[in-house]
Parts: structure tokens; C-alpha cells; sequence
């Protein structure tokens, strides 16, 4: 099945975040990541799994209790879903991407590459990837290295000259198959937390 082609219904529930294009051309030969088998974003090893940008539709696929396994996610309105799909759409940056399951319609993966726009560097731009998660029943099938490695590509593929994460210390080997490094001297999240 791999990557759809752009549709739309007429109420925009199929919108994509961002061009479903971009993933067509990715090669997986450049990641550092071993697949056994070999599979990619427009090939995922199955015909009824898709590689996607995320859409509206979504909503009603399970999107976000799939990120409820990562972290709380409140209870999020159609209505604030619909808001801020199209926040993100219109200011740019936000490369939401998700695995679907088609023989059920719902969303089994996810990751986020956000762009950040920067003077340093010549005017650079700098990757971040978020909200990396697979539904426990479909762990350990390589979908987790699927959606790291896609959106990994995708952010050199638009130019960014470094790609950065936070996790927890027990995912750092999987980071590092991947081609993620922890920097000497160089590897600490801070946070200031607002209770909110
Ligand atoms: C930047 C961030 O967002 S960090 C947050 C990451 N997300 C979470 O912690 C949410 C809960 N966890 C998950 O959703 C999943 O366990 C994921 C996304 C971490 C991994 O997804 P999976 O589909 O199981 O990964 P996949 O099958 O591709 O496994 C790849 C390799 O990593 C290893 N691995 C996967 N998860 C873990 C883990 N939690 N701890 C240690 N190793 C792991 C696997 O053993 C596998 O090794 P192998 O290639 O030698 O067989």
C-alpha cells in the first residue's frame, strides 16, 4: 500500500498536515538503521499498512489514545483537534507523521519532526523529534525504527543540519541504532516546568 496519494472529501477530514509527497522519496539506504527484512516508508513490509502525514480524520482513528501510551493527553475536543491540525498547517514546521493499520482504520504509529528556523548557522535549520510511539500490540515488528527513520530522513531531506531528541535512558541504545549520539560534555535536557 505504502503512501497515498493527496484526496480530499470536501470537508477536508483527509487534509493532509503536510505534502504526503516529501515521503515518497526517501532512502532508507542513508540511515545507519538495520531492517530485517527490508522495509520503508513506501514499502512497510505489509499491503495494509500506510506511511502517512497526519490527517483530520484522525481524530476518529485512534491518533490520539495511541499518544495516550507516551503521555497524558487530556481530554482533547474534535473541535481543539480540528484548531490546532490547522495551527500547525498554517504556521508551518510541524511534520506530524503516523502508521495506519487499514484493515481497521486506525493509527498503530506516530513520530513528529518540528523544524526550528534559525539565524545561526547561516540562517540553518534544526530538526527536533517528539511523540515517538507504537501501539503495544504492534511493538517489536521494526514499526518503531519505521517511523524514527522516516522522520530522520525527512528532516535532511528539508535541510536541517542537526536532528536532536530527549528519552529515557533505557531508549538510548534504540536511538543509537538509529544514528543518534549521546555528545560528550554536551547531552543534557533541562526543563523548567509550568503547572499549568
Ligand atoms: C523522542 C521520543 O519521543 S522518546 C519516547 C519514545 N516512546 C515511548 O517510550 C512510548 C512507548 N514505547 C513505544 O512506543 C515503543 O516501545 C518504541 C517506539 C520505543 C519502540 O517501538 P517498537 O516498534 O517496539 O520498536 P522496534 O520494533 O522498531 O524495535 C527496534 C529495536 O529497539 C529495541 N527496543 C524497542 N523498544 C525498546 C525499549 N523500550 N527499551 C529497550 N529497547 C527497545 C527493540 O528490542 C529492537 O531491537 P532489535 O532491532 O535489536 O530487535
Amino acid at each position: 500500500m505504502g503512501i497515498e496519494k493527496i484526496s480530499d472529501d470536501g470537508d477536508g477530514k483527509l487534509e493532509y498536515l503536510y505534502p504526503p509527497h516529501l515521503l515518497q522519496n526517501l532512502d532508507f539506504n542513508k540511515s545507519p538503521a538495520i531492517f530485517k527484512p527490508k522495509i520503508s516508508a513506501v514499502q512497510p513490509g505489509e499491503d495494509w499498512m500506510v506511511v502517512r502525514p497526519l490527517q483530520k480524520s484522525d481524530y476518529d482513528k485512534g491518533f490520539l489514545q495511541l499518544l495516550g501510551q507516551l503521555t497524558n493527553v487530556g481530554n482533547v475536543t474534535r473541535k481543539q483537534f480540528d484548531d490546532r491540525f490547522n495551527q500547525m498547517k498554517q504556521s508551518g514546521g510541524y511534520y506530524v507523521t503516523v502508521i495506519e493499520d487499514k484493515r481497521i482504520s486506525k493509527i498503530i504509529g506516530a513520530a513528529t519532526l518540528t523544524i526550528e528556523q534559525k539565524f545561526i548557522h547561516n540562517c540553518s535549520l534544526r530538526g527536533r523529534l517528539e511523540d515517538v510511539v507504537v501501539n503495544d500490540t504492534y511493538r517489536g515488528k521494526q514499526l518503531g525504527k519505521l517511523i524514527v527513520v522516516t522522520v530522520s530522513l525527512l528532516a535532511q531531506e528539508l535541510g536541517c543540519y542537526k536532528m536532536s531528541l530527549d528519552c529515557k535512558d533505557k531508549l538510548i541504545k534504540f536511538y543509537e541504532t538509529l544514528g543518534y549520539k549521546l555528545e560528550a560534555g554536551n547531552s543534557n535536557a533541562m526543563n523548567m516546568r509550568t503547572l499549568l
